[in-house]
């Protein structure tokens, strides 16, 4: 007999135990910097089924440095106090072997943070060692096929330290957050066109998660009572794409950073999850996001960069979408964006340790 759906809802938010799916293996993912303010955000979003889907079971393990243990065990009780069904199990750990140890996704938002009247050349030299570090327990570790997102800032060069220190890990496996920009794009437009967020899509962010990335509304659509339409037909005001959007959306994270005196904690957590559950699950037809990924070389973009690019998912693998336009303006900024890439990752040699 069928039960309807209306029931079988009431029957789950009564006893979630009852219609467990007991038919999906739990997935071992890792989050590092768990006891940080992102990291408290992710976890429960993570152990909820935001990221991997509602009938994925997970077991979380999560990585700190030694000096926030006491936090971290606090975050472990928590997890545990919230009776969450989806969650199997808590690796609470400060050892980075136990951490990556048969992980089949890794979050990596653990990092030096930037302080006040710091240079990129400072947080970079802080950063490698860290993800050089992470980069050989994520090799020897992690499952095969781990598939992983860097969260923590630079992200990009701190992917490519990554990716350059764990060869045996495959290139696409590897990629950067830069949906918290392409999240803060849609939310940009539909401000300013009144139109419900999930009703835009297709803006791109690409190049480096840093204030030289180029927000680009181009390509963008818009659904309106009169159907989906071009961003820039409707907002109908060059200067207010080429200008205004583009500064607010580059500089969004140091808005939120004088607001908050800290940095944007829910926003990027919820931004990692979109990132991972649209790699793993795919991407809705007809609709792209931004990745920061590997470059082959795509729109002219050098090769040897984690570089933001429009990307469409299925079956667990991104691809670049092709023969986008790209005009003067934009191919002006993606460059200025590809030097700064290329500049970090001069600093980023610098500083690594044989
Ligand atoms: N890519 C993005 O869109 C984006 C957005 C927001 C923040 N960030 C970056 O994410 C990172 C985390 O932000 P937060 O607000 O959670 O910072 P936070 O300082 O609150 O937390 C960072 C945590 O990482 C831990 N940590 C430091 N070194 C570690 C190591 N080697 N191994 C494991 N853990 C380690 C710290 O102890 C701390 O608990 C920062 O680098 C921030 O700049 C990126
Ligand atoms: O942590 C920061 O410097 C800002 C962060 O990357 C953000 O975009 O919010």
């Amino acid at each position: 007999m069928m039960l309807p759906n209306s029931l079988l809802q009431r029957l789950a938010s009564w006893c979630p135990w009852l219609l467990r799916d007991e038919r999906k293996q739990p997935v071992k993912v890792l989050v590092t910097g768990a006891a940080g303010q992102i990291g408290y955000a992710i976890v429960a979003m993570i152990a909820r089924g935001l990221m991997l889907g509602p009938d994925q079971p997970v077991v979380l393990h999560m990585l700190d440095l030694p000096k926030s243990a006491e936090t971290l065990n606090g975050v472990r009780m928590e997890l545990i106090d919230a009776a969450l069904p989806l969650l199997r199990g808590v690796v609470a750990t400060s050892d980075e072997a136990e951490a990556f140890r048969g992980v089949n996704f890794a979050v990596l938002i653990g990092g030096s943070p930037r302080r006040e009247g710091m240079q990129r050349k400072d947080l970079i030299a802080k950063n490698v060692p860290i993800y050089q570090s992470q980069a050989s327990a994520l090799q020897q570790h992690a499952a095969p096929n781990c598939k992983v997102l860097v969260v923590a800032n630079p992200a990009n060069t701190n992917a490519l330290v990554l990716k350059e220190f764990a060869p045996a890990v495959p290139a696409k496996n590897i990629t950067c957050l830069t949906r918290l920009d392409h999240n803060r794009a849609l939310g940009q437009i539909s401000e300013k066109l009144g139109v419900h967020v999930a009703d835009v899509r297709n803006a791109i962010v690409w190049g480096n998660h840093s204030s030289t990335q180029f927000p680009d509304a181009r390509h963008a659509t818009a659904r309106t009572q009169h159907g989906e339409k071009p961003v820039v037909e409707l907002v109908a005001d060059e200067k207010w794409l080429k200008e205004e959007f583009v500064s607010v959306v580059q500089q969004r994270g140091e808005a939120v950073i004088k607001a908050r005196k800290q940095s944007s904690s829910l926003s990027a957590a919820s931004a990692a999850c979109d990132h991972m559950r649209d790699w793993i699950l795919g991407t809705p037809k007809g609709t792209w996001v931004s990745m920061g990924v590997y470059s082959d070389g795509s729109y002219g973009v050098p090769e040897g960069i984690f570089y933001s690019f429009p990307v469409t998912c299925d079956k667990g693998e991104w691809s670049i979408v092709q023969g986008l336009e790209v005009d003067d303006f934009a191919r002006s900024k993606m460059e200025l964006s590809a030097n700064e890439l290329d500049e970090e990752r001069s600093m980023a040699y610098e500083f690594v340790s044989s």
